[in-house]
């Protein structure tokens, strides 16, 4: 018997890697070709490297946008962070949005090099830790949540008329204290208006209901999150959580959700017994997080950038919708 163990899991040194989103303002973003000599030669990916020995993520990002592209990192964005284990290595991969840079991109390691739309991805085949990622560049950045209870349902509809106008492209329908008849009616409207925009409509709790009228997906309540073992009806639809603490983001992590949404972050009206996270304990929460987080809690459309500052994927708003 050999006398030497096995490396645990824990011991298995981590590649820390960092790769950008490169976004341009009509909504493409960058891939790159792997050349041949590297493992996964001919995949796709964002790109980026591996972060050298004392070098800062940042740093790696630009220094890797310059070899690489002949681009200076202007305004960048913390988004994601995943790991994957290859057979070649495990690597901890640092997602960032960058929407902002100089100089013109070119290959300058003679890889191949297209802009792509997030809905038509049309090269292949994408590095396999990349899969989940190129699924979150497809989530809007805003999330509006109805509030009908509040305002009423006509004045409801009204608003998410003018907000899918606007450009709205993704609605929570959460209506805690509607009767179910009622929610019924209110939901298969929303779906009628929401379906010319190619808006995606999920419904918070109740799953029969999403499933009964064809909705997009559910969002679940923290108290149903923490009480799953799997993810519900997998392969059908987006799935998303709400959440407040790291517990509540691990399980979202866990059950292998679409988003998560975090907050609040502000003071808010919905959850007056909840003390705000802030925007540094926001930050702080999601930082190394493998899912898009939207920021929640007393935000307004303005907030939008801040919320990208700080890692978020975008915001959820109950009454900043418009
Ligand atoms: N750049 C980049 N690497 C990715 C992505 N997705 C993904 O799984 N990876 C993995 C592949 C590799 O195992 C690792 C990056 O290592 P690499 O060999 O390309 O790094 P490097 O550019 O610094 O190259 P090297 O000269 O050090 O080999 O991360 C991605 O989107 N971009």
């Amino acid at each position: 018997m050999s006398d030497v163990a096995a490396p645990s899991a824990a011991s298995i040194p981590i590649v820390e890697v960092v790769a950008a989103v490169i976004l341009r303002p009509d909504g493409q973003f960058l891939l790159t070709q792997r050349p041949s000599g590297k493992v996964y030669a001919g995949y796709w990916e964002f790109p980026g490297g591996k972060v050298e020995p004392d070098e800062s993520l940042l740093r790696a990002l630009e220094r890797e946008l310059w070899e690489e592209l002949g681009i200076h990192v202007v305004h960048v964005q913390p988004w994601i962070t995943r790991i994957f284990t290859y057979t070649h290595a495990t690597v901890r991969l640092h997602f960032f949005r960058v929407v902002e840079w100089e100089g013109e991109v070119l290959p300058r390691e003679e890889q191949g090099l297209s802009w792509q739309w997030p809905h038509q991805v049309a090269v292949a085949p994408v590095l396999p830790a990349n899969g989940p990622i190129l699924q979150s560049l497809l989530l809007p950045p805003v999330y509006a949540i109805t509030h009908a209870a509040e305002i009423g349902v006509e004045a409801a509809l009204q608003q998410i008329e003018r907000a899918l106008r606007s450009g709205l492209r993704l609605l929570q329908i959460r209506e805690k204290h509607m009767p179910p008849d009622v929610l019924h009616n209110f939901a298969e409207k929303i779906l009628e208006l929401a379906r010319p925009y190619q808006a995606k409509v999920l419904i918070n709790g109740d799953l029969e209901l999403a499933r009964k009228i064809g909705a997009d997906g559910v969002h679940l309540t923290s108290a149903q999150l923490m009480t799953l073992s799997s993810r519900p009806d997998p392969g059908h639809g987006l799935c998303g959580a709400s959440c407040h603490n790291a517990e509540e983001l691990f399980a979202a992590e866990q059950l292998g959700l679409d988003f998560a949404v975090l907050g609040p972050v502000q003071p808010t009206l919905s959850h007056p017994d909840l003390s705000p996270l802030g925007w540094r304990r926001f930050a702080a929460l999601i930082r190394d997080y493998p899912l898009p987080v939207y920021a929640l809690g007393g935000l307004h459309r303005e907030d939008l950038p801040i919320a990208q500052e700080m890692g978020a994927h975008g915001i959820a708003m109950i009454r900043g919708i418009e």
